[in-house]
């Protein structure tokens, strides 16, 4: 049977497709109706000032806030109503912006500890050629390291899970302009090997360098969108938003 050919203008396949998300902690509503997309192979920020409902957004997509209401379509599937073990079986890894690191084990053993869920995962080997510095202080334990080692060491352990699809937060809080440039460069380089990226990031200096598209989120909602090239020409209305 004769298939159209693929076209530069298709669009790639919808990886996430979040419409209506409405959060509570307890009483308080903390998301009220957020709508955002993220198509297979973008890397896509989410802005906002302090309590605006960012990290919020990313557990609920990881079924971690249980109040939780609206649409969650993973790859086609809706997971509203699932648990997270099963949300993770489809291929989405979520990196806290508390990192996680266990104090008490080395920095191998931490990252042998997330299960493989899903075949494609990157093997220890791939993990050390693309983290050289994880290799050096593999035996060293996990508060040893540096803050920037931590935060390669927790992307790192969710890349040999098999997901294909990550959730970053705040991978740049608290490190040296050298190492977020190198956080930058690993980000880059997981999009050219396939992988899809939503991060939540209050460096817009630095987003505005990896991310494809970005989406702010003011009190709950998402109140602006925009591509990485309308940056320029639209740049005091963005940072006015931001409250540059
Ligand atoms: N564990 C919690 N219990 C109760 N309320 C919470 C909890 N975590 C967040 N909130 C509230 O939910 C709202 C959204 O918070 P969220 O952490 O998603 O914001 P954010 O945009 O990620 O901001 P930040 O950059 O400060 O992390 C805020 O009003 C916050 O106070």
């Amino acid at each position: 049977m004769w298939e159209a050919p693929m076209t530069e203008a298709m669009p790639k396949p919808l990886c996430l497709s979040v419409k209506g998300l409405v959060g509570h902690y307890g009483e308080n509503l903390a998301l009220n109706g957020i709508d955002l997309e993220v198509r297979a192979g973008e890397v896509v920020c989410l802005l906002g000032r302090n309590g605006a409902g960012k990290t919020t957004t990313l557990r609920a997509v990881v079924g971690l806030l249980e109040k939780r209401r609206g649409s969650i379509e993973i790859h086609g599937q809706q997971t509203i109503a699932m648990l997270p073990e099963a949300i993770a079986r489809l291929g989405v890894a979520y990196c806290p912006e508390e990192r996680g690191i266990f104090a008490s084990l080395s920095t191998e053993e931490n990252l042998l500890l997330p299960p493989v869920l899903r075949p494609g995962g990157l093997s220890v080997d791939e993990i050390y050629t693309l983290f050289p510095n994880l290799k050096e202080r593999r035996h060293s334990q996990g508060t040893k390291l540096s803050g920037g080692e931590q935060q390669m060491l927790a992307i790192a352990r969710i890349l040999r899970t098999g997901a294909k699809f990550l959730l970053l937060d705040e991978c740049t809080e608290g490190l040296a302009p050298v190492i977020v440039a190198k956080i930058g460069q690993t980000i880059r380089l997981l999009k050219e090997r396939g992988f899809t990226v939503l991060m939540v990031e209050q460096n817009f200096r630095f987003a505005s360098k990896v991310a494809d598209r970005f989406y702010v989120i003011d009190e709950g909602v998402v109140v602006d969108e925009f591509r990485r090239e309308d940056i320029a020409s639209d740049l005091a209305r963005i940072e006015g938003l931001l409250g540059l």
